[in-house]
């Protein structure tokens, strides 16, 4: 590493925010689907949009983005790179990573999940009513569906209700209809569930909006109404319209589609300044994704708008993936007479991790005990945080001049971009993902070994970012497997970790990042 810039992580000044990224492309939304035509364009007249969803070219973000192009192809050059990075030393304010926020993540889970989330935890239900008898169902069969509706679960390569659904959806299909307030993490069969319930209820018959879904951003609400068009592929007349920016409608406009899917803020243009729909004659309210909704803007008091003008006998149904106090609040602000479905949380541990530090005089110091793990022991895959772009940058550009597989995810990145280069390093194309905090939380690649947190994660006050730290190493260990995470610290750092074992009642052991025996040992 001789030669290369030489730079002190202490004493540095903070950066500012520096997210670029936009969501991705943002085409005009499809304004209507007829379902039952197996996913059909947009309707005539509607939308004359870019194609949806748009197209990503193979192999384009694989490692690293198009905007490091400014390196020379021969990034060994040692003169060339000490230029270069000074020059971006200069700019260090603008690299630092904006923490993703719940809609991102939660739009990030959803593009790369291929299936559903397996989870070990029970399911506890708690009735309004504890006489009514609760049941469960162990396949689709027993829910007496449409037979369109049972052909498009199949389809979709259903077999069997997931854990939340096997108690959910009875609920949901009851006669009279029941309200439910149902919380289980990402992935584990929350919308697949509702959309089945809207399926269920409407009348293709009737050409008017009988069920509305609410959700927290534009992408999320496309997501859900994919699912919908995918679902009710076999449900001739059944149609959904998507109630989203972008899609303009005029006064007067008979909106015949008998699913409506949209953010709260254009549903209430829809509602109440357009008057496009009656709601006095919606059978079925869907609040999706609660936890991102009070998150991501005031959507609550919108949601609570559309809610009050509402029949009193529509079935009301609302999903979150947490159930901290304030959502909680805001489900039985909306939700009233509420059953509850609870599937807990997978809690992340530190238990099953061993960790270590290296104090190191600067970085290129600790990439040197970098390599010097790698030559001692055995890496599957690993994940490796830093606290700025730049930094991240110049260590994915080091790595692979040293013959490493390796892939950059930061925050400049769009969303789609981001989930390309997650999958990619799920299926194993490359072994290394360096990152900044922008895939800490969520994000489940089972077979990431090691974590390395280059530098460790401090809050907007520079003090240990515990909640951070536990998220990061908590990406590997999982599942009662081992799993092993270095920290590389400058000495002025020291304090930092030393309240990060304090916190967390650890112990996180010292090495010496010459001393290749010492980590030789770290496997036995
Ligand atoms: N019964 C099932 N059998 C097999 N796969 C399923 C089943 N239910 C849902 N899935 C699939 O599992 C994945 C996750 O399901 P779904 O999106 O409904 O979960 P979710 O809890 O709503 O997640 P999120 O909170 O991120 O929206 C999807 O790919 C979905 O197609």
């Amino acid at each position: 590493m001789a030669g290369l810039f030489e730079r002190d992580g202490c004493g540095r000044g903070r950066g500012r925010g520096g997210w670029a990224g936009e969501m991705w492309p943002r085409p005009g939304p499809p304004l209507g689907r007829q379902l039952g035509s197996g996913g059909a364009p947009p309707e005539k007249g509607g939308s004359t949009a870019p194609p949806w969803p748009p197209k990503l070219h193979s192999g384009q973000f694989t490692s690293i983005p198009k905007n490091a192009d400014r390196f020379p192809s021969g990034i060994d050059n040692e003169k060339n790179n000490q230029g270069i990075m000074e020059e971006w030393n200069q700019n260090e304010n603008e690299n630092k990573d904006n923490p993703v926020t719940l809609a991102e993540m939660s739009l990030l889970n959803k593009l790369i999940r291929k299936s559903l989330v397996e989870s070990y935890h029970h399911v506890e239900v708690l009735q309004c009513d504890p006489t009514s008898p609760l049941f469960s169902v162990r396949t689709f069969e027993e829910l007496h569906l449409k037979d369109e509706l049972l052909q498009g679960i199949y389809a979709m390569g259903f077999n069997k209700p997931s854990k939340i659904q096997e108690t959910a959806l009875p609920m949901m299909l009851a006669d009279p209809p029941q309200n439910l307030i149902a919380q289980s993490q990402s992935g584990t069969g929350k919308t697949a569930a509702f959309v089945l319930a809207m399926l269920s209820r409407v009348n293709p018959n009737h050409p008017f909006p009988q069920c509305l879904c609410l959700s927290p951003t534009f992408e999320l609400a496309i997501q859900t109404g994919r699912v919908i068009e995918k679902m009710g592929k076999f449900c001739v007349n059944i149609r959904v319209a998507y109630a989203i920016r972008g899609n303009r409608m005029p006064r007067g406009t008979v909106v015949q589609e008998q699913i409506v899917i949209g953010t709260p803020g254009t549903l209430l243009d829809w509602c109440f300044k357009l008057k496009l729909l009656d709601l006095k004659k919606i059978k079925v309210f869907v609040l999706d994704e609660a936890d991102v909704m009070i998150d991501a803007q005031n959507y609550a008091d919108q949601s609570v708008r559309i809610q009050r003008a509402l029949s009193p006998d529509c079935q009301m149904l609302l999903f979150s993936a947490t159930f901290e106090d304030p959502v909680l609040q805001f489900a039985q602000r909306i939700v009233p007479d509420p059953n509850f479905i609870k599937l807990r949380r997978e809690e992340l541990t530190l238990n099953n991790i061993r960790q270590y530090y290296f104090e190191c005089e600067n970085r290129e110091v600790k990439y040197k005990a970098l390599c010097n793990i790698y030559g001692s022991i055995t890496v599957g895959q690993a994940i490796i945080f830093c606290q700025t772009r730049r930094n991240a940058k110049w260590l994915c550009l080091l790595l692979s001049s040293d013959g490493h597989q390796v892939s950059l995810l930061s925050g400049e990145l769009t969303v789609e971009q981001r989930a390309d280069v997650i999958q990619r390093f799920r299926d194993g194309k490359e072994k290394v993902l360096v990152t900044t905090n922008v895939c800490a939380r969520g994000i489940d690649v089972k077979q990431v070994t090691i974590v390395v947190n280059f530098s460790l994660p401090t809050t907007v006050t520079g003090q240990a970012d515990f909640e951070t730290y536990l998220h990061r190493i908590g990406r590997t260990g999982r599942f009662g497997k081992k799993g092993l995470a270095f920290n590389m610290v400058e000495r002025c750092h020291l304090p930092l970790l030393f309240s990060i074992q304090a916190h967390f009642k650890t112990f996180i052991k010292r090495l010496d990042p010459d001393d290749m025996d010492a980590l030789e040992k770290i496997e036995d």
